[in-house]
């Protein structure tokens, strides 16, 4: 349910790509209870859902159509590991740029996409008493993937300060049902946050381009909440539940690996290595 408040011109009818991924899959359970009624837009065919709209970020013509009439956009589509720059170039460059050209010449008052801590990921880990990494910080991208969406932070700032079409820029940490590493419990951002973030992403008023880091309230936090905190995201689940099976299964990542002194933990290696 809905813990925001509703103001009069509160966005209804949002577009919602990557609809078959998995953040997609959970956003498209959850969101529905904010009032939000959703398209969907994805690559990839979506069972059960015959009216979602199939088709790549490349197609100008299908996201011309598919933004028609939406009162914002929830941008998850998307190469989201590393990959060769020819296919990240293609659907995670040029297919965001297609996006937001659709949306500019539809009137799209606004855009949440999903960024990455991998923008960032060079990025030193502070220690646990460390001051939390700011969304100030400069990019850092660790990868062709992390690159592409550091792009997509820079195209969406000139898109609000030529255009005026606003966005929020959520550099998501890990969003999956449960955390699966160590280092996921200080990014790990749970479902039901996802979505509360989203809300208050869609919601806020007058954002202009706003960077926020997307986790939960986590113990193990390492990057500053206040900028989503400042939208109204209120965090409610901790992966700290989670912590002792965790590290009895992988134990406490050690100073000199990449997990333990950079933000971007393994991607940082060459070549990425995952699961992180
Ligand atoms: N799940 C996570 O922990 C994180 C996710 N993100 C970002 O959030 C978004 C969603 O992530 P996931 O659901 O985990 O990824 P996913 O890989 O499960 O889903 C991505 C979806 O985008 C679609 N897609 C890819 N290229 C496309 C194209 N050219 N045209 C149309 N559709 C295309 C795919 O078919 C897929 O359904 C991605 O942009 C990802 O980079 C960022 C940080 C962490
Ligand atoms: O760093 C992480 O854990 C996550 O970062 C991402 O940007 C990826 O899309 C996701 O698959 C990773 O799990």
């Amino acid at each position: 349910m809905s813990d925001s408040p509703r103001t009069p011109g509160t966005p209804r009818t949002l577009l919602l790509t990557g609809a078959a991924g998995g953040m997609g899959t959970l956003m498209r359970g959850l969101l529905p209870a904010y009032g939000y009624s959703l398209r969907l837009f994805d690559a990839t065919p979506i069972e059960g859902e015959p009216h979602a709209v199939t088709a790549d970020l490349g197609d100008k013509h299908a996201l011309r159509e598919a933004v028609a009439g939406v009162d914002a956009i929830v941008h998850l589509a998307g190469i989201s590991l590393e990959a060769p720059f020819e296919k990240i170039l293609r659907s995670n460059i040029e297919g965001t740029y297609n996006l937001y050209e659709a949306a500019r010449e539809a009137g799209v008052r606004r855009i949440v996409q999903a960024s990455s801590n991998h923008a960032v990921g060079f990025t030193p880990l502070p220690g646990p008493d460390g001051p939390p990494v700011p969304v100030e910080t400069p990019h850092r991208p660790d990868t062709f993937y992390g690159l592409s969406k550091a792009f997509a932070e820079d195209l969406a700032q000139l898109y609000w300060d030529r255009d005026g079409l606003e966005t929020v820029s959520v550099r998501i940490g890990s969003c999956f049902m449960e955390p699966t590493s160590v280092r996921m419990l200080s990014l790990w951002l749970s479902p039901g946050d996802a979505a509360r973030l989203f809300d208050a992403a869609l919601t806020a008023p007058s954002v202009g381009h706003a960077v926020v880091y997307g986790s939960s309230a986590n113990t193990r936090l390492r990057w500053d909440l206040s900028s989503a905190r400042a939208l109204g995201y209120a965090p409610q689940d901790d992966s700290e539940q989670y912590a002792d099976k965790l590290l009895a299964e992988h134990g406490e990542p050690q100073p000199g690996e990449a997990e333990h002194d950079l933000l971007g933990g393994a991607f940082c290696v060459d070549p990425p290595q995952w699961p992180y």
